[in-house]
């Protein structure tokens, strides 16, 4: 099928193996009524008075506004979803939902105090992202909701609406990814915001094209990553690389060119990039999740402040070198689901302080003038063990492992306390270096930046300051955190999210490390070098692993199902072991801790143990460009594809076998050029899926007596269908409903003859079939743009059969009979009486089809 959004759509039938192993997060769970049997059931408490002690402090919201602030906190989350953009019938479910289901849902009665059952989120661009009044349980209760449940259900999934809490949905809005932009999805699992970020890339798209830019979704854990890649599948893109790192060591890919091979760049091989910069970043970082209580209650039970705090020395790490990977003119989106200070204002704070001028806070409140948010605080307390600190100073010496100076609003460490090497004036920096000495802060400052301080005067000037200023016990930060934007549940009915959106003006002082924290402070190695694996996973990974693997690839989703239960659980569903695996996927790791500083040690020593056990996968291919000539001799000549799509240099594959290649993907010239600079650097790239699976190699019986070894899988015909001028027919309507009705038709039994007649023309094997809406002249070549529907077939000996799932074709023909209701009675009549009798007897006699291609066919369609 053609096209994205404005062309590119991605159709049903390339979305089998996303919804084949999807949960329906719509339809019931076991979770949803009580257990009927005398085991005590109690809801979860909502109430944890170290919380409230917190944030009431914290003034997180205004005192009186605390009650309704708690209030609608313990309320269950009322469920968002979007409408993916990318799908060929965005508009037709948009209008069903605007012209349909907004008036039919109208008289129900829903929350207290919701006026409307569903309504478009207002600050969503083009009302694709919905808001919905009613529980699941609500949604059972009567004939009119339930019809509306069942189109959930179903457009579920088949990928067309995606459920999303609708504060997740902010940060890719914020980020304004452009689609010739590089983008970097530093945490990405479990891939809701890469998904958005995709659509933004692929917007505007013509059909067979592919947009400039690329994302590079990322994420530390190798069972999330699995559901990143899961979740992203339906997005079709070839612009897209997975890989997994921990965030704040993902390598830099920096070429040094002396070292390529003079033989390689004598064949004009050097790659056209020499390093990975990226146009936007997006950053959101592991944290403790507390925004998420509504759809995630257990978390009340769990809560405790150093959730946050142990967290805090990861999040600054990301964010550096998240800004250390930006190109000066970037975005870099920072954001968590947590309401936190220590894990939002100071992280922000932090990052300002170190990177001195070549950073600056945006304000972007005018970017969705709809969206309601507080601004950011300006000053904060932090909590250890029970006791409030103002401030570094009143840290006992114990402590500072695990609290360090930058969580508190002044960031200063008092630990030179006439040292001049951060505090409130951002940017400022000593004449000498002293980050050497260990100050978490100086080593931004340490650097002429354009804000550096050039003169004794001005040493002077700001030294005076800093004595005026001295520690107050309630410090305030002097950066202009009150752009930050805080979303609270109460303003909008939702959950509650942090965004900070900062932009690069130059680079990074040059030698801001990559910061590590000791004795409370941030220490700097150097920002631009990965950090270097051990050498056994060098060894192991010798070679880009893509994921799935060329052997039961599939069956890794399984393993993900969990994942998916405990994220997308409904309200008040959340076993125990779900805290922080929400949507927004918080780490439960690190959120158990007490804040004792162990937290990050720990994470660090299981992030490592993480890394040597993804070296040592079984079953991980490397990343191979495939360059058979025969064999893409042999595709292009059997499908007839133009000259003018670029397959060579495109095509990537797991085994380096040729004759042994199952699969074969598409990657965009973005992704070729970042591949080939990660082989240029080593591999530094851990890559655990890359490209748009294009091609299949035909394993049954009939399959290999086709021409052509390989089928065009139905990922990829939507990127193809513009260039392929052979074994491609003009189905008019009829014809088209009956193949996805019967899923397959004898040639005699088209109600077009002459399609019949060519059909039975065509080579054995792969074939493709468009639907003529009228607009198709038959002796013309077809014609292909966003609106073109398209379906992958298989052509026997005696019958055409479909290569689309069953339900993939019921959605299609639900989706026909909208746009073509009206003719429908009259294409009734049309249809020939061998197929009626068939259909009536509900008994397609497979002796009456062709049986090989039918086996062929469900093979393929699985
Ligand atoms: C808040 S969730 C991300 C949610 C995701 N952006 C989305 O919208 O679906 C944080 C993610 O960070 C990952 N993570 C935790 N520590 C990490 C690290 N050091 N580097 C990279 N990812 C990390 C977790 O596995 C988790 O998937």
């Amino acid at each position: 099928m053609g096209g994205g959004r404005g062309g590119n759509k991605r159709g049903r039938t390339q979305r089998r193996h996303f919804k084949q192993h999807r949960e329906n997060v719509w339809k019931r769970s076991k979770s949803d009524n009580p257990p009927s049997d005398n085991s005590t059931w109690e809801p979860f408490a909502t109430e944890n008075i170290a919380f409230n002690e917190y944030y009431k402090e914290q003034e997180i919201v205004p005192e009186e506004e605390w009650d309704i602030f708690m209030k609608v906190l313990r309320k269950p989350l009322p469920a968002a979803f979007r409408i993916n953009s990318s799908t060929q019938f965005f508009e037709d479910i948009r209008s069903q939902l605007e012209n349909d289901f907004m008036k039919s849902l109208a008289s129900e009665v829903t929350d207290e105090g919701e006026v409307e059952a569903i309504r478009p989120l207002p600050w969503y661009p083009e009302n694709l992202a919905w808001h919905l009044n009613f529980s699941r349980m609500q949604l059972r209760k009567n004939q009119t909701l339930e019809r509306f449940h069942e189109f959930l259900k179903q457009e579920n999934e088949i990928g067309n609406i995606t459920r999303q809490e609708a504060v997740s949905m902010v940060p890719p809005l914020f980020l304004d990814a452009h689609p010739d932009h590089f983008v970097l999805d530093m945490c990405a699992a479990p891939g809701s915001k890469t998904f958005q970020l995709l659509e933004m890339i692929h917007q505007s798209t013509k059909p067979g094209s592919l947009p400039d830019g690329m994302v590079i979704a990322n994420d530390v854990d190798v069972q999330r990553c699995n559901l990143l890649i899961h979740q992203t599948k339906r997005m079709c893109s070839a612009n897209l690389i997975v890989t997994n790192h921990e965030a704040q060591h993902f390598p830099g890919c920096h070429l040094d060119k002396n070292c390529i091979d003079a033989s390689d760049l004598g064949n004009n091989k050097d790659p056209k990039i020499n390093k990975l910069l990226f146009d936007r970043v997006l950053c959101d970082v592991p944290c403790s999740g507390d925004g998420t209580l509504r759809k995630a209650p257990d978390i009340w039970r769990k809560w405790n402040a150093g959730m946050g705090n142990g967290l805090h020395r990861l999040q600054v790490l990301i964010a550096m070198r998240g800004l250390a990977l930006l190109k000066v003119g970037g975005r870099m989106v920072y954001s968590t689901c947590s309401m936190n200070p220590v894990e939002n204002e100071a992280v922000v704070a932090e990052v300002l302080r170190r990177c001195g001028g070549s950073v600056e806070l945006l304000d972007v409140s005018s970017e969705l003038p709809q969206l309601v948010h507080r601004p950011g605080l300006k000053k904060w307390k932090v909590r250890d063990k029970g006791i409030w600190l103002a401030s570094y100073k009143d840290v006992p010496k114990y402590r500072r492992d695990g609290i360090m100076s930058s969580m508190f609003p002044s960031g200063r460490s008092f630990k030179e306390e006439k040292t001049v090497s951060d505090g409130p004036h951002e940017g400022i920096a000593p004449s000498d270096n002293t980050h050497e000495t260990g100050n978490p802060n100086s080593s931004a400052n340490g650097h002429q930046t354009d804000n550096n301080i050039e003169s004794k005067q001005e040493i002077g000037q700001l030294e005076s300051f800093l004595n005026q200023s001295d520690v107050s016990d309630e410090e305030m930060s002097s950066f202009p955190l009150e752009r930050c934007m805080r979303i609270v549940p109460h303003d909008q009915n939702t959950g509650a999210f942090f965004i900070a959106v900062l932009r690069k003006l130059s680079s990074l002082p040059a030698t801001l490390g990559n910061h590590t924290y000791q004795h409370g402070q941030l220490t700097s190695e150097n920002l631009d070098l990965p950090k270097q694996l051990p050498d056994e996973i060098i060894k192991d990974t010798n070679g880009l692993a893509i994921n799935p693997s060329e052997d039961g690839a599939d069956n890794q989703y399984s393993e993900t199902t969990s994942d998916v239960d405990l994220r997308d659980k409904p309200e008040g569903d959340s076993g125990p072991d779900s805290l922080g695996i929400c949507e927004e996927g918080n780490e439960p790791e690190e959120t158990q801790k007490d804040g004792s500083g162990e937290t990050d040690h720990v994470r660090e020593k299981q992030g490592k143990g993480r890394l040597q056990i993804q070296g040592k996968w079984r079953g991980v291919d490397p990343v191979v460009f495939f360059k058979d000539e025969a064999t893409i001799s042999s595709i292009k000549e059997f499908y007839g594809i133009r000259e003018s799509f670029p397959l060579n240099g495109h095509l990537v594959t797991r085994n380096s076998d040729t004759h042994h290649v199952k699969r074969i993907y598409y990657v965009s010239e973005s992704v070729h050029d970042v591949l080939k600079l990660n082989f240029h650097v080593g591999q530094q790239l851990k890559i655990t899926s890359v490209g748009l699976k294009t091609f299949e190699r035909q394993t049954s019986k009939e399959g290999t007596s086709s021409a052509c070894a390989f089928r065009i899988s139905s990922e990829g015909l939507p990127l193809l269908l513009p260039y392929i001028t052979k074994q491609i027919l003009c189905a008019s309507l009829v014809d088209f409903k009956h193949l996805l009705q019967y899923r397959s038709i004898k040639f005699a039994d088209f109600v077009d003859a002459e399609f019949g007649k060519k059909a039975s023309n065509l080579m054995l094997g792969c074939c493709v079939i468009v639907l003529n809406k009228g607009d198709q002249i038959s002796s013309d070549p077809i014609q292909v743009d966003a609106s073109t529907l398209a379906i992958g077939c298989w052509k026997g000996r005696t019958s055409v059969s479909v290569m689309v799932s069953a339900i993939d074709c019921q959605e299609l023909l639900q989706r026909l009979s909208v746009h073509f209701g009206g003719k429908e009675d009259s294409l009734m009549q049309e249809i020939k009486p061998s197929i009626v009798q068939e259909k009536a007897g509900q008994t397609m006699n497979s002796a009456e089809v062709d049986r090989e291609s039918e086996t062929v066919a469900q093979a393929i369609v699985g």
